[in-house]
This record gives C-alpha cells, structure tokens and sequence, in this order.
C-alpha cells in the first residue's frame, strides 16, 4: 500500500512550545511525498530493558522519525553517527495553524544506518517503547513482527546474508528470550548454527552423495559423510529440542515435601522477599504459588505447594493433588525434609531431584550426607549452594555454545522427517523446508 508521509519540519524545542509558527501560523509542510509502505519494529527482548532498540525502515523512515525527534544540535544526521536529542513525537497543530502542541518529550538516541534504516535508542519500560511505536503508527509508519521485518539488515548484521525461514525464526525467539542464556542459544541460530548445518548438508543431499557414501565401504576416506552421521547428528539436535523449543518459557521448579518443613519459608528466601506466607501452622499453603526469579542468568519459575500428607479434609486433598501434578511435570523438583520429617519424593520419579534438608539448624549431629543440600531458610544460610546446585542441574541440560538448536514445533517436525528417510530426494526436501518451510 502506497502512502502519503509529510514532510518533516525542524522545530527546535523551544519553537515547540510557541504558540504561532514562523510563518505566521501558515504550514509549510504541506508538501506531501508519495512512498512506499514503512515499517517499524521493536529488537529488543521482551519486557524490561535498561534501553530498548527499535527500528524504521522504508522510504518514509527519516521523515516520520524527524518529524517526531529533535536532536540536541542541528547538524545534518550522518550515517551511523549517534544523535542525542529529545522524542517529542508527530507535532500536532504545525499544519492547522493553530500553533504548535507542547507534549512531554524523551530523551533518546537516533542513529541512521542508511537512508531507509533508523534506529531509535530509548529507556527500556514499555511506556516508553509504546509511545514511540505509536507516534511511528501516527505518522504513518506500520508495525510489523520481527519475523516480518522486510529489511534484513538487522539480521544480516548478525547471521547469513539472506535469512531463511530459520534465521528469522531466530530472531523472533531472540526477541522473546529474557535472560541471557536463553538468549545465548537463540542468537546461535541467528547467527546461523541450525541455518548452516541445514545448509551443509542440502549440498550434500543435492549432490546425491548420502547415496553414494551410504555404499561405500566404512572406512573409506573419500567418502567420510554419510546417512548414519546425518542421522546421528540429527539425533544430537533433537536432544536439545525441549530445551530450544521453550527458550521463552522459565524452567519449572517445584519446591515439594511435607506440611511445615519450610517449602514457604525456602522460596521467600530464594526470592529475598516475603511471596509465600509462612507459619508455625502446618497446612498453610493450600494451593500451588508461582514466582518468577532468575537464577545464573536462567529464567526460573518456582512453585510451593501444599504439605503432602493424608488428609481427609476435601479443600486440603486438592491443594495436595495439585502439588504432586506441579511436582510431576516440573523440569526440577526441590524435594524438602527436615531433622526429624523425612522426605515423601518418589526416588522412582523420572523428574530431576535435589534433595534439601532444611532447618539443619535443628540438627543434633552433623549430617554426613553428601548428595542432600543443607539450609536454615530462616537465616537465608546455604542458600547460595541451593542456587548453584539448580543452576547446574538446568544448565547440564543446556547445547554447548554454537550448537545448532530447534527452536519452534516446526523445525523439528522437519528433523524428525529426516530420520525417517535415507532417500536423497526427499532429504533435500525436507532440509529446504527446514531452511524455509514447505515449498
Ligand atoms: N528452625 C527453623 N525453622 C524454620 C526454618 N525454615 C522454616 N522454619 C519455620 O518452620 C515453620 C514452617 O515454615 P513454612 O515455610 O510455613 O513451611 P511449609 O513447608 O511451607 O508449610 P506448609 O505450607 O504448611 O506445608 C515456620 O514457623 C518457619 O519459620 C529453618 O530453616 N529453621
Ligand atoms: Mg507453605
């Protein structure tokens, strides 16, 4: 869609707040370009950021971002220079005559990276971002999904030239990812990991030679790729696929175990503020209480639930029902005991476990065992060897750096398909839909 952009006209922050015009209240921005469709995005992650980063590109970019900024001096905006001035947004009553509008303005960085390439540098809370995309919109520029950006520079920066389906599939994960680790393996894909080992081995298939490598003797040097390896690497990627698929959802851990042994009390400690109540009565929690923390730049939803016990009471049996649900479903369960509660954790369970002996301040002679993690959750006293020990458990599970990883159902549905064939045709196939879905 074609649209109409006015000109931009520079108004120092001063003539802002004036009530006429310099021309006596007569626009002279009138003049109308004809351009072609405009977009903006947010790059940064989700949430709060200390600055957030959003771009603008097309042909309309430079006048809808100088009609709503004004920099700080005057000089022509270069290419790549930084520009500091202030976000005031559309400047309403400049065309009407009616003077010029006083709005409350940012403080924010410009830079232009080309011509049609704007990026807008402002404080991270999302009030400051929905303003600038919304001043944007008024202006005429449209919003788009990173996956929709059209302009692959920005991905370009970072990843292959052009980027597949793949790439931008990244990108979109990128963008969601609130902490750094997860935003590690997602910037991986970006940068190409899953792109280029798809790519790698399309040239293979294309060339036929899976076929011919899976005839050759093993043990022949000339062909030393074959189906067995694809195949084993594919099985290598699709081991971390739990852990690419939900890069933006926090690990699940489950603090479980017996009424008043301090499941409460733990997780406020973990925390460092009072989120659960907790209490000399057992029975306190009676349903399941999520919080989100980070832990070694992991994002972590904890869970307390009721005390396990038997109960005859209907609204306490829920509570408990609901806690060996969240307890079978976690990614780690914080299993709890005390001095004289033992723990009520299936050893069977096949959901990761760390044994926790809480008010070891209770206890009457040293514990010797080595595998239970001891704390005192009312002084906050091995707190931090808990925090290491859920950090590891989680992070074991993590792709070294630079390792392709699926990141969404689709890519690996594709990788799946791919075990399931050693024909080169149909190889190529499904890498290419891989790379950039069905044909
Ligand atoms: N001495 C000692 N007391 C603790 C410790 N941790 C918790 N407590 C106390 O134990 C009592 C029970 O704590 P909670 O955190 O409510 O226990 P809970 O497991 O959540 O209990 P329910 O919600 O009833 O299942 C409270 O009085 C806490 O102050 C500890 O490490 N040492
Ligand atoms: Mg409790």
């Amino acid at each position: 869609m074609r649209q109409f952009i006015q000109l931009a006209r520079f108004v120092t922050p001063k003539k802002m707040s004036s009530k006429k015009n310099s021309n006596g209240g007569k626009a002279n921005s009138r003049e109308a370009l004809r351009l072609g469709p405009s977009v903006c995005t947010q790059f940064t992650g989700a949430g709060r950021s200390a600055i957030a980063v959003i771009g603008v590109a097309g042909p309309a970019a430079r006048p809808a971002v100088m009609r709503c900024f004004t920099a700080a001096s005057p000089r022509e905006v270069k290419p790549n220079e930084i520009r500091y001035g202030d976000w005031h947004g559309p400047m309403r009553g400049v065309d009407d005559g009616s003077g010029v509008e006083s709005v409350a303005s940012e403080s924010i960085v410009v830079i232009m990276r080309a011509e049609d390439q704007w990026e807008v540098h402002c404080h991270g809370g999302t009030a400051a971002i929905d303003r600038i995309l919304a001043d944007l919109n008024e202006v005429g520029i449209t919003s788009v999904k990173n996956e929709d950006w059209p302009h692959p520079w920005f991905a370009a920066s970072v990843g292959p030239v052009t980027p597949s389906l793949l790439v931008r599939e990244a990108t979109a994960v990128l963008t969601q990812c609130q902490t750094v680790r997860t935003a590690a393996v997602a910037m991986d894909q970006v940068r190409g990991a899953l792109h280029d080992w798809a790519s790698q081995w399309l040239n293979v298939a294309d060339r036929s030679a899976i076929l011919r490598a899976a005839d050759e003797k093993a043990g022949d040097d000339r062909t030393p790729i074959g189906i067995d390896d694809l195949h084993r690497e594919v099985r290598a990627i699709l081991a971390y696929a739990a852990i690419g698929v939900r890069l933006t959802a926090p690990f699940r851990v489950v603090l479980s175990g017996r009424p008043n042994v301090g499941k409460s009390s733990l997780i406020n400690a973990i925390l460092g503020y009072d989120r659960s109540i907790a209490t000399a009565i057992a029975g306190t929690t009676r349903d399941v209480l999520h919080a989100e923390t980070v832990i070694d730049g992991l994002p972590i939803r904890l869970t307390d639930t009721a005390g396990i016990h038997d109960s005859g009471e209907s609204i306490e049996r829920e509570g408990i029902s609901r806690a060996l649900r969240e307890a079978s479903t976690a990614d780690l369960v914080l299993a709890i005991q005390t001095p004289d509660t033992p723990a009520i954790a299936d050893p069977a369970s096949p959901t990761p476990r760390i044994d926790v002996l809480n008010k070891s301040d209770l206890l009457t002679t040293k514990s010797s065992a080595n595998d239970v993690i001891q704390t005192i959750a009312t002084t906050g006293e091995g707190i931090d060897v808990l925090l290491s020990a859920i950090a590891d458990r989680l992070i074991g599970a993590f792709p070294p750096a630079k390792s392709p990883v699926p990141l969404n159902e689709r890519q690996v549905r594709c990788l799946e398909k791919l075990l399931d064939t050693t024909e080169p045709l149909r190889l190529t196939a499904t890498l290419k839909e891989l790379l950039d879905g069905p044909a």
